[in-house]
This record gives C-alpha cells, structure tokens and sequence, in this order.
C-alpha cells in the first residue's frame, strides 16, 4: 500500500508559511500529483485559504491551534482526507504558535498512522526576528528555538532585508541549534523544490543501519501488534525506554482482554483507558531517535 505523504509548514506567525505553500502547490500541480492541504489558523475566519486553488482539498482548522485545542477536529479531517482522496502528499500549515511534538502528535493518529509517512518538519525563520529573538517573550523565543531544533529544513527567510554579516550570523547560530538539518536563505520562501523531495531521502537514511549518528530530529515510527500482549512485559519495556522518547500513543491489546486499552505516554507518564470496541492495534512514537528497527525488534518480541 503507497503511504500518504506528509509536510509540516511549522515557523512563526508571518515568516513565510504561506508564501512557500504557494510555490510548492504550483510545483506539484505541474508534477501531476493529488495532495490536499489542511491549514490550521488561531482565528475563527480564515485568511490565507485563497493560496490554494478550489481544485485542491482543503481543510481549514480555524479558532484553535492543532497542537491543543482542536486535536481531534484535525484527526476527524484527516481521516475524511484519507478516506475521500487517494492522495500523494498532505501538506500542513501550522499556527505560528504551535509545537513540533505537539504538531506530529496531532497528526499521528493510531487510526491511521501506518497509512502516513511523515516526511519532515518544514521551519520558516524571518531573519530580523531571528536576530532580535532575545526581545522576544521568553515562552515565545523558546518555542522559536523549538521550532528550529526539531525542523528537518530550515528556510531563513527575508533574506532581501539582511546584509552579509546578519547572513553569515544566523547560519552560524541556527547550525549550531540543529546542525543536521539543511538551511537556506530564501527571498519570498523561493527555495529549491528538490530540498522537499530530498527529505525522503532523509527518511531513508533512518533505516536499520543506514547510519548511526546522534540525530537531534524528531522521527516517529508505527508498529503493529498482530495479537495480544502480557500487561507486566509491556510495563518493562515502558521501564527501559531510553529518555528520547517523548511520546507514545495507540492501541494494545492485552492478554485475556476482549477490548484494547488506549494507550497514551507523555515524557515517561503512561496511561491506559479501556475501549469497548476493536481498534487498530497501532503504536505511534515520536522521539529522537536514528534507528527504530531495535525497538521494534522489542515490541514483536512481546508478541512471542
Ligand atoms: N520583505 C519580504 N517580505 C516577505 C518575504 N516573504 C514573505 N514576505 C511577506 O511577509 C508577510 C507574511 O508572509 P506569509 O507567507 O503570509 O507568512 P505566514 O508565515 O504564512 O504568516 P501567518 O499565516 O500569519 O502565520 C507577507 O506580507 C509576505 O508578502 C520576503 O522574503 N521578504
């Protein structure tokens, strides 16, 4: 089965977001392909809508930020997404205000995670605010650092309003924030579409052995349990998680239980909530890490 692609526009409120969907709708309108948009904004009336064309499918998530408020309207409408379309790529356009983690947290549901394959986190910066971050509200300048640290390509945009020397400096301070992911100057979001297409091979990278590299990204990972699992065995493997996994959530079905628990891990905290009807025994994780392949050698053994 051919997974759905999926983009993240994250970056601050006006640095460029909408700017660069544009020019990526164009782009895979030439290449032929069927993607659908879903634009989140913190409004209740959408203003950037008319960047898309009425041919493309769009879902619009006004009055609330994905990462929070409104994370189930987002799964309700990706899932219509997936089951209306047969889609290329989905491409999402986040607040501003909303959080790497959170974001892919959203979009991850354990109904039906293992049909996405998450390309990356796409960061816009704006120069002149990048340089003046430290007069920005502390919550705000960190979520811009947040924002930088997990991005798989950082577009430093603006550039038409910076000189050499400014250029030069936020290189230098944004390599030394998240030296792994590509960065790149860019006037009106203008950059190379083959960037995008490369973060596929980014993904590839990730596989068993491919390299093994402290990797500060995020990058998430689905598993499919085929049966049920013993509760105690489970709870070991939760014990032996390395500190790099942030979060965990989906469906197990332990041994003697007619029904799967609803599973949800944040920052080592588990918890479990009974379900009343069968569920995709999916296990979403998002963390930072390179090589997923031992846990998942982990997790089908608990099957054993
Ligand atoms: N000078 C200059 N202005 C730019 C550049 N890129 C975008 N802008 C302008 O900056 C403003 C914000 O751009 P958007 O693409 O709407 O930014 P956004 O991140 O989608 O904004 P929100 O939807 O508010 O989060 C617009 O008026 C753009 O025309 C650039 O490279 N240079």
């Amino acid at each position: 089965m051919k997974k759905t692609e999926v983009y993240i526009l994250s970056g601050f409120l006006g640095t460029g977001k909408t700017t660069l969907l544009k020019q990526i709708l164009q782009h895979e309108k030439d290449s032929g392909r069927t993607i659908a948009v879903m634009m989140n904004e913190l409004g209740s009336v959408s203003i950037d809508s008319d960047a898309v064309d009425t041919d493309v499918p769009l879902k619009e998530l006004l009055g609330g930020c994905i990462c929070c408020t409104i994370q189930d309207k987002l799964e309700s409408q990706l899932q219509g997404l997936l089951f209306d379309h047969e889609l290329d790529a989905i491409y999402i356009e986040t607040t501003g205000a909303a959080h790497p983690v959170e974001v892919l947290d959203a979009v991850l549901s354990p109904l039906f995670a293992d049909k996405l394959a998450i390309k990356g986190i796409i960061t816009t910066v704006d120069g002149i605010q990048w340089l003046n971050r430290a007069t920005l509200d502390p919550q705000v300048h960190q979520l811009l650092l947040e924002q930088v640290k997990h991005a798989d390509l950082i577009i430093v945009n603006k550039s038409d309003l910076l000189n050499e020397a400014e250029k030069a400096k936020i290189n230098l301070d944004i390599q030394g924030l998240n030296s792994q992911a590509k960065c790149i100057l860019s006037t009106y979001s203008k950059v190379p579409m083959k960037l995008l297409q490369e973060l596929a091979y980014t993904e590839k990278a990730k596989s068993p052995g491919a390299h093994v590299q402290a990797d500060l990204r995020l990058s998430t990972f689905v598993h499919q349990f085929k049966g049920s699992i013993s509760h105690e065995r489970f709870e070991d493997f939760l014990r032996a998680l390395p500190d790099s996994i942030y979060r965990i959530k989906g469906y197990v079905l332990f041994d003697h239980s007619q029904y799967p628990d609803l599973f949800q891990y944040s920052y080592g905290m588990p918890l479990y909530m009974k379900e009343y009807m069968k569920m995709p025994l999916n296990l979403v994780f998002i963390g930072q890490v390179t090589d997923w392949s031992l846990l998942g050698q982990q997790l089908t053994d608990l099957e054993k």
